[in-house]
């Protein structure tokens, strides 16, 4: 196998939507294929790949998940290996994801468990979701590659390097995606009165919907709503006939999340009445809320306040989404955030994490490993 530097390097060249992750599926499958092969099992499912490395004497089956896409974005960085895909860049650290998965898997081949590891490479984190078909795959198709424990990481531009946060419970948001498509009458510039100007409709509902959370949520719980991308008409002495607004919807609990859609629906509904004009929700995909197994969260935390490497801290929730609730749903793990050091957030076209997080990252996993084995 290629070094981590390596890896990441070039997998930060390649960034792939999700589902279209071929040549990162490629050349995963080609590290993976490096490694001596007798205790490994690697099946394929669409653009994702799942490795089980069999335990020496095992008693349970460990999980280790990466997600694999990248995000419709241009690459703003300086880096020499910047992104070769045009529109496509690995902004939110998934590169860095899947390099500590094949080291860690790696260090795993060389130096087996007692246990048996599993390793999920899964595709389409940031959007449709691949976490719960895969899931859905496992259980119906792949049961002996269920895990019964699973642990995943995220980078953290805002911490340094060798801070390793997480919290037992809630530490991720509830998601859904919005789209909202409103269909009026085109016309020309001159003449408003014949027209019905999407352009205003989709202005005046997005303001609107700015008040759902400062206005209809109870403040004592947690909400966004956010519109990051609004479309609209041809050129400039043209009525719009279309507008769209595509945003995401975020809380803590499931019934502020109906509460926030059903306003959403009255907003759109009187929309239609003042603009003449139809509009069109979908909430294109939802993720399950990041939720902690308490007893594992705490086990960790506890350990990595010992490792000499790491600065553990026991952190907020934050209102990302992670499509990885949907397996700690069902299988106990947890979700931690690694320290890698960035003045460029997480989406953002400079996002530059440190690689420096790749030396410390592996072993530190895999120490913990060694100690789950013998629980
Ligand atoms: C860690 C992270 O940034 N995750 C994404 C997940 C996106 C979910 C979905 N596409 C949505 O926008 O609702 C995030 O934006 O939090």
């Amino acid at each position: 196998m290629k070094t981590l530097l390596d890896i990441r390097r070039d997998l930060h060249r390649i960034p792939e939507l999700g589902f279209k992750e071929v040549k990162t599926q490629a050349y995963l499958l080609e590290q993976i294929h490096s490694l001596p092969q007798d205790r490994l099992t690697i099946v394929t499912w669409k653009t994702g790949i799942v490795v089980k490395v069999e335990g020496l004497q095992p008693t349970q089956t460990i999980g280790w998940r990466t997600d694999i896409d990248g995000l419709p974005i241009t690459e703003a960085t300086d880096v020499a290996f910047s992104s070769e895909h045009l529109g496509r860049m690995h902004a939110c650290g998934h590169d860095m994801h899947m390099t500590v998965a094949l080291g860690l898997l790696q260090k795993i081949v060389e130096s087996p468990l007692n246990d048996h590891m599993v390793f999920l490479f899964q595709p389409a984190e940031e959007s449709p979701g691949g976490a719960l078909p895969m899931l859905h795959w496992l259980k119906e198709e792949q049961p002996e590659l269920m895990p019964d424990k699973i642990f995943a990481y995220h980078v953290a531009p805002e911490y340094s390097v060798g801070t390793i946060a997480t919290r037992p419970g809630l530490l991720f948001a509830n998601t859904s995606e919005l789209y909202m498509d409103l269909v009026g009458k085109e016309g020309h510039a001159a003449y408003p009165h014949q027209a019905k100007d999407m352009s205003i409709a989709a202005a005046t509902l997005l303001l609107q919907l700015q008040s759902i959370v400062s206005r209809v949520v109870n403040p004592m719980k947690p909400a966004v709503l956010t519109i990051g991308k609004f479309s609209s008409g041809t050129v400039q002495n043209i009525i719009s006939g279309h507008a769209r607004l595509e945003g995401t919807i975020r809380t803590m609990d499931a019934s502020t999340m109906t509460l926030i859609k059903e306003k959403i629906e009255v907003f759109c509904h009187a929309t239609e009445i003042a603009f003449d004009c139809d509009v069109k929700i979908d909430y294109g995909s939802s993720y399950y809320q990041v939720y902690n197994n308490e007893d594992i969260a705490n086990d960790f935390l506890a350990f990595a306040e010992q490792h000499e490497a790491t600065n553990a801290i026991h952190c907020e929730a934050a209102m990302t989404g992670e499509d990885f609730g949907y397996f700690l749903k069902d299988i106990p793990g947890m979700l931690f955030w690694a320290g890698v050091d960035s003045p460029f957030g997480l989406h953002h076209a400079k996002m530059n994490p440190s690689e420096k997080v790749l030396d410390y990252l592996v072993p530190f996993v895999d120490k913990y490993f060694r100690t789950l084995t013998s629980k």
